[in-house]
């Protein structure tokens, strides 16, 4: 990068980057400056360039640990399901199916259907990723996971889940699940991601929600009828990983050229 100087009345603009100083704004001290001069306080590690590089980091590391994960499900679903319930026992069996048909399972890499899904996975002798966030309260990465990274924001963890995933299965769960859930319903919606196939697990858990997307999203012209196509809604773990593969192979024979 090259950076001149001028003097604060000349008119000619000191240059940063793809950013353009004059007069006032010219005196500012250049970074190499701030780097080098061992006065300066350390509270540069607490702005925003420095979270960017830290951010940058997030998605240089994660892209580097998944890279060659080969095909994947993101499988999410509550932090507080206990092991032994019904919705835990869901869990496993989907993800040690998913295991089984050679799909790489990957989940938040907490406690509850997280740790349930990761755990199937292992059992089913497949690879077991979690991507674990960093919570004001210490969790840790669940014992099941094998592959684990992880994150200090969700946004860059959330990248992942979608990146390294070619479809998604959601247990029940709250606000958690119900903002990845939704975040992968936008980005099929608008089409950012193409044939993604998202099965939701649970019929008596989910339908009311689904009631409320039909009854008042669709009469009051928030979404689209067809947005509902968006989301399949199953009981049956068996039903479910078949769709979400079925769902990934429809993708890949519609993407293939004549
Ligand atoms: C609150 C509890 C544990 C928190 N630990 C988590 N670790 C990893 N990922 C998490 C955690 N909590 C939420 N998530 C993410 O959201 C989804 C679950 O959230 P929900 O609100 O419980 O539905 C999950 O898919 C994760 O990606 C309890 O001990």
């Amino acid at each position: 990068m090259s950076t001149h100087f001028t003097s604060p009345r000349d008119n000619e603009p000191r240059r940063r980057g793809s950013v353009e100083l004059r007069r006032g704004q010219a005196g500012i001290q250049m970074a190499d400056q701030r780097l080098l001069d061992s006065g300066t306080p350390s509270a540069f590690v607490h702005s925003d360039p420095w979270r960017v590089m830290r951010i940058q980091s997030e998605f240089v590391e994660g892209f580097g640990a998944l890279a060659d994960l080969g095909p994947a499900i993101s499988v999410f679903g509550s932090a507080r399901t206990k092991p032994g319930t019904p919705f835990y026992e869901l869990g496993v069996e989907i993800g040690r199916r998913l295991a089984q048909s050679g799909v790489a399972v990957i989940t938040g890499g907490g406690p509850g259907s997280m740790e349930a899904a990761n755990r199937g996975a292992v059992e089913g002798g497949g690879v077991s990723v979690g991507l674990g966030i960093e919570l004001p309260f210490e969790q840790g990465m669940n014992e099941w996971v094998d592959l684990g990274i992880n994150f200090r924001y969700f946004f860059a963890r959330k990248t992942m889940f979608v990146k390294y995933a070619q479809g998604f299965v959601v247990l029940p769960g709250g606000l958690g699940t119900l903002d990845e859930l939704f975040e992968a319903m936008v980005l099929v919606q608008t089409h950012k991601v193409t044939s993604f196939p998202i099965v939701l697990v649970g019929v008596e858990f989910w339908s009311p929600m689904i009631d409320w997307i039909r009854e008042t999203l669709v009469k009051d012209g928030m979404v689209s009828p067809q947005d509902l196509n968006l989301i399949q809604l199953v009981d049956d773990p068996e039903d479910a990983v078949c769709r979400v593969l079925h769902g990934v192979r429809l993708a890949d024979s519609d993407q293939r050229p004549e």
